[in-house]
């Protein structure tokens, strides 16, 4: 779908109520609804527990949805929609415009090929490079990704790297198209710490080199914020809270976040940890109303667990799905009422609730 191109401030990738349910009868609902813009040069970390959808969500947006799951919603990339795109399309897209960083060295690689005739052949699959400079280009990347001897490893075979060096050659195979945006998925998870700090001074030195926009997803705060100017926090499908990196970790709105932040330990400062407590829910029957209810702290009967709960603003883009900020919760003084600035009732926010200003309906 070309008929308009594309206008210069549009975002570079702009995902409109995301969703993706896997089966029918009893339907797995893994991403709920989830919207974001990301534009040229931004940094966008996605944070959460393990089984929020955070995965899933990322691999929807470039048709990486195997045969019983299916995506809805839209996804524009550079103002094309990719959400129901043949698979042609979606592939010259991600061996293009997006790069992919995932996890796991093994799916990356074909462990039956070395790791340089795999960059040549990403090289050449998106830009029309003879063999010579492509091969040329390919030990570019793999000293663009820090690999010492890069003529030398050209010619092992996967499972000759270490963990730290495949994963950066994997970086350098997502390269291998000049890509406008990076997606990685846990890029650092199983990794020795100290191996892991190398990697994200990696990110970080190729998203200003190349200005690069970056899409990141991982449950370790540690390593989104590192990386990341904007964050958003992913709950049983859900984006419950997004803002500026300074904005969630110095005043987290949403009592998940604020839970999320007492579990994990901080970046430079030594705490108590506080496991957040109970179970993440069924994504097959989630929990009514706001889906975090069972295990909030200041869950209010009849309210939090009735209709969705409204989106609350804070300012400068600081947003939380929660009624704590609303006249609905008879609320607790920790939640600053004072500093809302608009409250967005979903379609199904029901009458009685409400009585603020700015409401819309
Ligand atoms: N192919 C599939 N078929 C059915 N369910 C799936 C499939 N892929 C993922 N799911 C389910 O979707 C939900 C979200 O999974 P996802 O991998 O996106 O979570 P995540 O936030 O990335 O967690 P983690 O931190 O463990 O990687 C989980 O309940 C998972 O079991
Ligand atoms: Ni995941």
């Amino acid at each position: 779908m070309a008929d308009s191109p594309p206008t210069t401030d549009a975002p570079l990738l702009r995902a409109q109520n995301l969703r993706t349910q896997f089966g029918r009868e009893n339907p797995l609902v893994a991403v709920d609804g989830i919207s974001y813009d990301l534009r040229a040069g931004e940094t966008l970390g996605i944070v959460g527990e393990s089984g929020a959808g955070k995965s899933v969500s990322v691999r929807s947006l470039v048709g990486l949805i195997d045969d019983p799951g299916e995506v809805t919603g839209s996804v524009r990339w550079r103002g094309e929609e990719l959400v129901d795109a043949s698979s042609r399309k979606l592939r010259a897209v991600r061996g293009s415009g997006i790069g992919m960083v995932f996890q796991n060295a093994e799916a990356a690689f074909d462990p039956s090929l070395t790791v340089g005739t795999q960059i040549v052949e990403a090289v050449r699959a998106s830009r029309d490079l003879s063999k010579q400079d492509a091969h040329e280009e390919a030990i570019d990347l793999l000293v663009e990704v820090g690999i010492g001897d890069p003529g030398g490893r050209f010619d092992d075979y996967p499972h000759e790297y270490s963990g730290g060096m495949a994963q950066r050659a994997i970086i350098a195979m997502a390269l291998a198209g000049e890509p406008d945006l990076l997606i990685a998925d846990e890029p650092t998870t199983g990794l020795d710490v100290s191996v892991q700090a190398g990697i994200v001074d990696l990110f970080r030195d190729l998203v200003a080199e190349r200005d690069m926009s970056l899409l990141l997803i991982s449950h370790d705060l540690g390593v989104v914020s590192q990386l990341c100017e904007r964050i958003a926090v992913m709950y049983a499908g859900r984006i419950v809270e997004r803002g500026s990196r300074k904005q969630l970790l110095g005043s987290p709105r949403h009592p998940y976040t604020q839970a999320f932040l007492r579990s994990v330990p901080d970046v430079d400062e030594r705490k108590d940890l506080e496991p957040i407590g109970g179970a993440p829910p069924s994504l097959e029957n989630p929990p009514s109303g706001c889906r975090f209810h069972p295990r909030c702290p200041v869950a209010e009967a009849g309210v939090c667990d009735g209709a969705a709960p409204p989106t609350v603003a804070f300012g400068d883009g600081h947003e939380a799905t929660c009624y704590a900020y609303t006249d609905a919760h008879p609320g607790g003084d920790d939640y600053d009422r004072e500093a809302v600035e608009s409250i967005r009732w979903d379609a199904d926010g029901t009458e009685e609730i409400g009585g603020e200003e700015e409401v819309e309906r």
